[in-house]
């Protein structure tokens, strides 16, 4: 069953002047997403991601004006993807997310869920299934927020085109060999998980992500081709660009 089966919403685009608009926008829009999160369940949960917007909005979340009505106690965090290094390794997602300042958040560590790598266990097939118990043991049936980056080949956490980890089923979490972006070995969210999402944001910014942008909100584009024409939110689905990387759209 797609996302559009369920009856998901069509995706809502919002245009930014720029990079830094964007990600200071997006920020804002995520200290309002948790705070009503938590007014409903108590807990919220967000799904992060690399790249240099999945770090520039943590960076902006930091010194966003509201920030501090959240209880970041109360926030579980999780990853959309992770590459295959040891913790702390410089090219890891979450390692870049810590740089941008997630520490600082007020975070409980023992919600912060980080997915194994090499120094834990032996390999990324070991990886993807801890993070999958972790998730059923901690993970709401809908995350709150998830965030995803789109590259400019239009994969989406690290579900990449024409790759055979788009394939998996049944599974929260995939094991990525040979991915075509460095590093070969990864973890990634299924698009079954993906697509657990009250309100799924794409931030996308960059002339170099135009044509993947526009061929994602294409319809009928392709999975197979253009992974990050699939995740959907149940409640909503915003692409947050900047202007350059909403060129290609009508
Ligand atoms: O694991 C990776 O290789 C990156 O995390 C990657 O998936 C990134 O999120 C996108 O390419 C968007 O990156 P930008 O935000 O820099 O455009």
């Amino acid at each position: 069953m797609t996302a559009d089966d369920r009856g998901a919403p069509e995706p809502a685009v919002v245009i930014h002047p720029g990079k830094q608009s964007l990600a200071d926008a997006a920020a804002a829009r995520l200290v309002v997403a948790l705070l009503d999160a938590q007014g409903v369940s108590g807990e919220a949960q967000v799904v992060l991601t690399g790249g240099s917007l999945g770090s520039e909005i943590i960076r902006s979340l930091t010194g966003v004006l509201g920030r501090s009505a959240v209880d970041w106690r109360r926030v579980r965090v999780w990853w959309g993807d992770e590459r295959f290094l040891p913790r702390g390794h410089a090219d890891r997602n979450d390692t870049q997310n810590d740089e941008a300042g997630l520490s600082s958040l007020g975070l409980d560590a023992t919600k912060v869920h980080r997915v194994p790598g090499p120094d834990e266990v032996d390999t990324p097939e070991a990886s993807a299934d801890a993070y999958a118990e972790t998730l059923a043991r901690h993970g709401a049936a809908a995350f709150d927020v998830l965030i995803l980056g789109v590259g400019p080949d239009g994969h989406v956490a690290s579900l990449f085109p024409h790759h055979d980890a788009q394939r998996a089923t049944g599974t929260p979490t995939v094991a990525v060999h040979h991915s075509p972006k460095p590093p070969p070995e990864r973890v990634s969210l299924t698009f079954e998980r993906l697509a657990q999402a009250r309100e799924t944001w794409f931030l996308v910014a960059g002339e170099d992500k135009a044509d993947a942008v526009a061929a994602a909100l294409r319809p009928g584009t392709d999975r197979w081709d253009v992974p990050a024409s699939a995740p959907r939110g149940t409640e909503a689905t915003r692409w947050l660009l900047d202007t350059a990387a909403g060129a290609g759209l009508s």
